[in-house]
């Protein structure tokens, strides 16, 4: 077998909350967390809102708000992934696409944000390559933000994100609220980036989503994985899944149309 990409080994994100002057009490966000990537694989997390998803991206790349405590090991290529080894692989070999498009910075041109980082002596041919991978045009790069659709900020994310070095793309939600001709779009640019030899973390609320490119699918609940199925567990009345929150989760879709009488029509 490949070792794995990344490993996850035990990970927990708290939170410190102080109630009046002398209390304190932990709030767990990421509970006891093991997982591990493939070289190449892409990946699915789903859950919903709050269980932990982002907190679980932020772990690995080192930018958990101020006030969070992680414990537990992340691996990166066998080796232990410590601040000091992050600020080397963040934004070259590692690549976060992040979950809001109010990333990008308003008062800057998107083509000016994609050069960040990028040697200067070649960052506006890099910057071309990028956009037309991205199916931006040239005059693109002198907007702002705000002059730019829902779906062309998702293509900016990803060209002021990728970079030739990536071995591990982290895509928080990349797909929120898009239609689903823009859906399968990002959906081909990840799948790209795997058979491109990047491993793929794709977070989302949308299974859909998740099994049209992942072959597994953790699912996250309250802070917990809670099992990693495989993605062709969830078809039918999804028999084959073997955890009985997945199997709730995707009877629960109204697109299953599997009402709760339904369901119990269909069990006998
Ligand atoms: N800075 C913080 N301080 C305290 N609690 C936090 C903080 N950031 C996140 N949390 C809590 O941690 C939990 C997990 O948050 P997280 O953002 O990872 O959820 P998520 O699964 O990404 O949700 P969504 O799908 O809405 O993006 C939430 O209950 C949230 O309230
Ligand atoms: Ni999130």
């Amino acid at each position: 077998m490949t070792p794995p990409l990344l490993s996850l080994e035990n990970l927990s994100v708290g939170f410190t909350r102080y109630a009046g002057a002398t209390r304190a009490r932990t709030v767990t966000g990421v509970t006891s967390l093991s997982l591990d990537i493939a070289p190449g694989e892409i990946l699915a997390v789903i859950g919903a809102s709050g269980s932990g998803k982002t907190l679980l991206a932020q772990a690995i790349l080192g930018i958990l708000p101020a006030n969070a405590t992680v414990s537990g090991r992340i691996l990166f290529d066998g080796t232990l992934l410590d601040e000091r080894r992050l600020r080397t692989l963040r934004g070259s070999e590692i690549s976060y696409i992040p979950q809001s498009v109010n990333n990008l910075d308003p008062l800057m041109t998107v083509g000016r944000q994609v050069r960040i980082g990028l040697d200067p002596r070649t960052a506006h041919e890099q910057q071309r390559a990028l956009f037309s991978r991205y199916g931006l045009a040239d005059d693109v790069g002198r907007r702002y933000p705000f002059q730019l659709s829902g779906g062309m900020l998702r293509r900016v994310l990803f060209a002021t994100s990728v970079r030739d070095t990536v071995r591990l793309v982290i895509a928080d939600e990349p797909t929120p609220g898009l239609h689903a001709d823009a859906v399968a779009e990002i959906l081909g640019h990840l799948r790209e980036l795997s058979e491109g030899g990047a491993s793929v973390l794709l977070i989302t609320h949308d299974i859909f989503a998740a099994i049209a490119v992942s072959r597994r699918v953790a699912v996250m609940h309250a802070g917990r994985l809670l099992t990693v199925e495989a993605a062709s567990g969830f078809t039918g009345h999804g028999d084959d899944l073997r955890h009985p929150f997945a199997r709730a989760l995707w009877r629960a879709l109204p697109q299953n149309e599997f009402s709760p009488e339904g369901e119990q029509w269909h069990s006998s």
